[in-house]
């Protein structure tokens, strides 16, 4: 069901820093600062040639990575994101199976305009997994 890996989520307590170090220091394609506010992140995506990191901020006091960060204060992988052909789909399958949907259950549209879904950590591995629709 689950298909390429879409991006690989980093949440940084100090975003410039965090930019300036994959640009200067790894080298890398880093693009603009998105907000999201229905998200309650900040985002920058870094393009490396077989995938992306979203590098993540809190947006605002309800961010749901502001207790990730209080937890890690020197941030850390906060998620992995695997695409999927059709997310509903997917969801029902995962919900027959028992794992948890994060939020309302129903897909939200993410940093790429696509529609996404997040997986309780604990019913995976202790990992974070949001689906994307690609
Ligand atoms: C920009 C849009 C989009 C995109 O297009 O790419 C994004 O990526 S948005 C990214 C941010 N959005 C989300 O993360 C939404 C889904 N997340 C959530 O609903 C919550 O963050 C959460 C996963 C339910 C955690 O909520 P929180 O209140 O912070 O913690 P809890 O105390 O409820 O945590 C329970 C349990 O899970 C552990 N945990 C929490 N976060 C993670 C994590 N990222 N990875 C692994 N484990 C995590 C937490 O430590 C608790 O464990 P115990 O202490 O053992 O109970
Ligand atoms: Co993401």
């Amino acid at each position: 069901m689950i298909g390429r890996l879409n991006h690989v989520a980093i949440a940084v307590p100090d975003l410039d820093a965090a930019v300036a170090q994959y640009r200067d220091t790894l080298g890398a394609s880093v693009g603009a600062p998105q907000d999201e506010p229905d998200h309650g992140v900040t985002v920058v995506f870094i393009e490396l040639p077989n995938t992306k990191i979203e590098l993540l901020f809190p947006l605002g006091e309800d961010s749901p990575i502001n207790g990730f960060l209080a937890k890690n204060p020197s941030g850390g992988i906060h998620h992995i994101c695997y695409e999927v052909d059709d997310i509903l789909t997917a969801r029902d399958h995962l919900l027959t199976k028992g794992a948890r949907i994060l939020g309302t259950g129903e897909p939200k549209i993410g940093a790429h305009g696509k529609p996404v879904l997040f997986l309780h950590p604990k019913d995976f591995n202790g990992t974070l997994i949001e689906l994307e629709q690609i």
